[in-house]
């Protein structure tokens, strides 16, 4: 780990931030993440009237209920009379945490918070737009709200060193409350406290206040199992899944009908517990045949040495030599008057009586997988019983026992099955091994987390999640340099990431109930089913998308990983497209060794992910298309490539800008019926230029941008593939002599630059305007492929706008020609609550929408919004094609994949959607 520096550079809170500060880190700092933040942004806590109170002093106590700013040295910077002036916090790291600990016998578990401001691009324009949407009425804070993230650590206890290093190295125990419940300031603060449970809280006090001076407040365990359960259960959308046969299976909780429901703790010995609400809960059960009587008869009849080890031993092993079976008993019949197969285990161990045998005559795998399956079997009758007790439907497992072991949880799930004859369902958690830790994270007095909801958290997978998977691991990798050093050693050492080879698929890992069984599950490391865990981006600007008619069975992905043909189809696309991505990151950032290196860098860590997906599909939670193309755009980000397709972009923008106005002339020649025809055809044809297409990218070498054009114009014969289009007519321009009312305002969803934008969607919005629709143009916040990004596009209307009135009219009204064009000092916009054009971003940085967790502006644009049209193959076909709203939606798009058009629409490449659907 690189180390902390003294100096903290000055942070500057402005609303001039760029639209990449994610990583908050400037790719030129090769310092730890801790020194090299580029911006930040006032609390909460401190905002209102106080905002510019202590501009000086060093020691201000604050409330602890968010992680507080240092506002020792504050200063205004510039002018004063400006609305939102520059503030510079020169002493205040941008990276406050807390950080709570689970000290378990074997494990440390670690859940830290570190402050982040979210992404959105908070410049004057968009705050205007807040501001019309009403998003601002009475607030003149000029921040966004807080943000952060939540991570999630392992150690091994006998590592505790290491741990130490590493909370250390990240001064979390800097961020932690003192006795009061305030967060401690100084450095060496001796009422620091950070929040502990697990037995080694107890254990390693002494050492905690003698390593880094802070005292250990010890929590109750099981207030903290029950307590990290319902926060993981409320927060996170696919949190719980089943496993049958080795097939795993997200569950989507109702938050509303989370409660009651029995958690069964399978830790040394056996917690069940009945859980009736947050703090609500009654431990009901447990037995003392538990993770501990495994691992310790195991231990002293397999002589192996670890836990782990006699787990993996159980993966080679046939229980048949050890298990007496109903066959056994019965000549190999069944005994089916009672429902017993043959293959039944009738009694476990039972064989080893009737046999003239020594323990030296079983093979250890055998007896590890006989010892596992008895007491999961038993622990799953247990629990099952106790559920039937208390009328419980959902039974949840969790504790160090289970560690994302696949046979333990199919015999676990097939117990509770076989007894309940499928009436109650065994279920597991994707943090269980955190349970603990973030329950100690949550007794924090506040500790911030309590009203999040579930669109409002964002899990990401940074470059090292697929080698750290569920394993225990040292401290994440900090700066860019740490992670290219790291990715390229991986390399030397042969180490197999850089050829994502598939296993094979998991297939069966349990043995279907109490039977024998039919497949040992050899190909599977043991730990490969142990899903990873990766880091939760707090955001609390994100949003609901308000039009969505049913968000209970919204499903953004069309398409599902988890089938395997798909994902192999898939995983080959991305591989076979990463070359040249690699090629135009490294040529967008000049082309420099630095750039190659990063390059290399992001193709290996990218080529990872693939690999641990194929390996386990659920390995990242539930998986879509959708996913995987946002995942390549986060991973570009993490090695700092801003915008691969920036130079594509601006040259097709200008190529397309150079024709519009012959094409305006051409369809203001038109009358109503034939115009609105060709501009439909006009977004399907411009819909070509996509980078993220492979086909697409060949043809591009046949041709100038304006020669495809014209050839994909050509080539728009209707009927199309799929054609509302005479339906989305009628709307608009009614049949015979009746006239509908114009939708009063349509959300545009964007898609790629150049011709797309320019001679497709925006010759559409032009059309919206004429027709007095108020048009809304949304576009990406952060740059993915070659979309356009709503940070752009005002400058690609004020172009457009030059050559047409009706878009320079609007665009003033909408104060986009200012933002262009004008110093925002000078600018005088209508403040009338109808504005005619606005651009908007989404909230995401990918090709795909996910309308669950959209931007509270155009959440707040929605509102008043009766169509919406969602333009690409990225937006409403890959997510969004079974969407259904509650206003209007036109989903237009040309397929530029052969697979998909014929598993979506039956077709063709080249094929074209133009998919009208009225409110439902
Ligand atoms: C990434 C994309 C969804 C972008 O398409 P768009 O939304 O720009 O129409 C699309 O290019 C895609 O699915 N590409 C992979 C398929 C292929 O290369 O054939
Ligand atoms: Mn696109």
């Amino acid at each position: 780990m690189a180390g902390l520096t003294e100096h903290q550079p000055p942070l500057v809170i402005d609303d001039a931030i760029n639209n990449n500060d994610d990583d908050d880190h400037d790719h030129k700092c090769n310092n730890s993440e801790n020194n090299c933040s580029s911006s930040s942004s006032l609390d909460k806590g401190v905002g209102g009237d106080k905002d510019m109170a202590p501009v000086s002093g060093s020691s201000i106590h604050r409330s602890a209920s968010r992680p507080q700013l240092d506002l020792s040295g504050a200063a205004i910077q510039g002018n004063f009379e400006e609305r939102d002036p520059t503030i510079l916090l020169p002493n205040q790291s941008d990276d406050i945490s807390h950080l709570a600990l689970d000290i378990g016998g074997s494990l440390i578990k670690l859940v830290y918070f570190s402050r982040h401001e979210d992404r959105l691009i908070n410049n004057r324009r968009l705050k205007s737009i807040k501001e019309r949407f009403g998003l601002l009425t009475g607030n003149r804070r000029s921040y966004p709200i807080l943000g952060g993230r939540l991570h999630f650590v392992k150690f091994e206890t006998h590592k505790m060193n290491e741990c130490v290093d590493f909370i250390h190295s990240k001064q979390l125990h800097r961020g932690g409350m003192d006795s009061h419940g305030w967060r401690s300031e100084v450095p060496d603060n001796d009422n620091a406290v950070i929040k502990a449970t697990g037995g080694g809280a107890y254990r390693f006090s002494d050492l905690f206040k003698e390593k880094l001076g802070v005292s250990i407040d010890k929590e109750d365990e099981m207030n903290c199992l029950v307590a990290g359960a319902n926060f993981l259960l409320k927060a996170i959308r696919h949190e719980a899944f089943t496993h049958m046969e080795g097939h795993k299976e997200f569950v989507q909780i109702d938050h509303n009908d989370l409660f009651p429901y029995l958690l069964v703790n399978i830790g040394s010995g056996v917690s069940m517990i009945k859980v009736d609400g947050d703090g609500k809960f009654q431990r009901v059960s447990g037995t003392n045949v538990g993770g501990g009587t495994y691992w310790g008869l195991g231990r002293l009849l397999t002589k192996c040495k670890s836990f782990d080890e006699l787990l993996e031993l159980s993966q080679r092993g046939d229980n048949r030599t050890i298990d007496m079976l109903v066959g056994d008993i019965y000549g190999g019949m069944d005994y089916s008057k009672i429902g017993l197969s043959a293959s039944t285990i009738a009694s476990s161990f039972g064989k080893t009586i009737s046999e003239n045998k020594e323990l030296g005559d079983y093979r250890p795998e055998d007896i590890s997988l006989s010892l596992l399956r008895m007491i999961s079997y038993n622990i799953g009758q247990i629990a099952y019983l106790n559920a039937l007790r208390f009328g419980l439907k959902r039974i949840f497992f969790g504790g160090f026992f289970i560690r994302g072991h696949a046979y333990t949880m199919d015999t676990i799930s097939f117990a509770v099955q076989f007894w309940s004859k499928g009436d109650a369902k065994a279920m597991f958690l994707r943090h269980e091994g955190f349970l603990g830790a973030l329950g100690a994270f949550m007794s924090y007095e506040k500790h911030g987390l309590d009203d999040l909801m579930v669109h409002q958290l964002v899990e990401r997978f940074p470059m090292g999640a697929p080698y750290i998977g569920g394993k225990i691991h040292g401290p994440p990798l900090g700066d860019l340099n740490e992670k290219i050093s790291w990715m390229e050693k991986f390399v030397q050492k042969g180490t197999e990431i850089t050829a994502p080879v598939p296993m094979a698929p998991p297939g069966t890992t349990g043995l279907g109930g109490f039977e024998v069984p039919s497949s040992k599950g050899e190909s599977l490391r043991s730990d490969a089913s142990n899903l990873n865990v990766g880091v939760l981006h707090l955001v609390p600007t994100l949003e609901v998308f308000p039009l969505l008619a049913d968000l209970k069975t919204y499903e953004p992905n069309t398409i599902d990983l988890l089938d395997r043909g798909e994902l192999d189809y898939w995983f080959t696309v991305l591989s076979a497209h990463l070359p040249d991505l690699v090629d135009k990151a490294v040529a967008s950032e000049g082309g420099t060794e630095d750039a190659k290196r990063r390059g290399d860098a992001f193709a290996r860590a990218f080529s990872a992910h693939l690999a641990r997906l194929m390996e386990e599909p659920a390995a990242y939670g539930k998986l879509g298309l959708a996913n995987l193309l946002e995942l390549r755009e986060e991973c570009l980000r993490e090695f700092y490539f801003v915008d691969a397709y920036r130079s594509i972009k601006q040259r097709e923008n200008e190529a397309s800008l150079a024709v519009l106005p012959d094409l305006l002339l051409e369809l203001d020649g038109m009358n109503e019926e034939r115009r609105l025809l060709m501009l439909i055809e006009g977004v399907l044809a411009a819909n070509i230029f996509d980078w993220g297409s492979r086909a697409c990218v060949d043809l591009y070498h046949k041709g100038t941008i304006i020669e495809i054009y014209r050839m994909s114009r050509n080539k728009m014969h209707r009927p199309w593939r799929v054609d509302d289009f005479d339906i989305f007519k009628e709307r608009m321009l009614g049949s015979g002599d009746t006239k509908p009312h114009p939708h009063k305002r349509a959300l545009l969803f964007v898609d790629n630059s150049g011709a797309d934008i320019v001679l497709g969607m925006l010759p559409l919005a032009r059309e919206f305007l004429r027709r007095g629709t108020e048009v809304v143009l949304v576009a990406n916040s952060l740059p993915a492929l070659n979309d356009v990004t709503a940070m752009e596009l005002p400058e690609i209307v004020a172009e457009a706008a030059k050559h047409c009135d009706i878009l320079r009219r609007a665009a003033v009204a909408g104060g986009l020609l200012v933002d262009a064009m004008i110093s925002s000092q000078d600018r005088s916009i209508d403040n009338s609550s109808s504005v005619p054009l606005m651009v908007v971003e989404n909230g995401c940085g990918s090709p795909c929408i996910d309308l669950r967790q959209v931007s509270s502006e155009l959440a707040a644009a929605a509102k008043d919004a009766d169509l919406i049209i969602l333009e690409g193959m990225g937006r409403s076909l890959h997510t969004n094609y079974n969407a259904k709203f509650k206003c209007d939606a036109l989903k237009l798009a040309m397929v530029k994949n052969q697979r998909l058009a014929e598993k979506l629409i039956k077709g063709n490449i080249y094929d074209c959607v133009c998919r009208y659907e009225p409110a439902s």
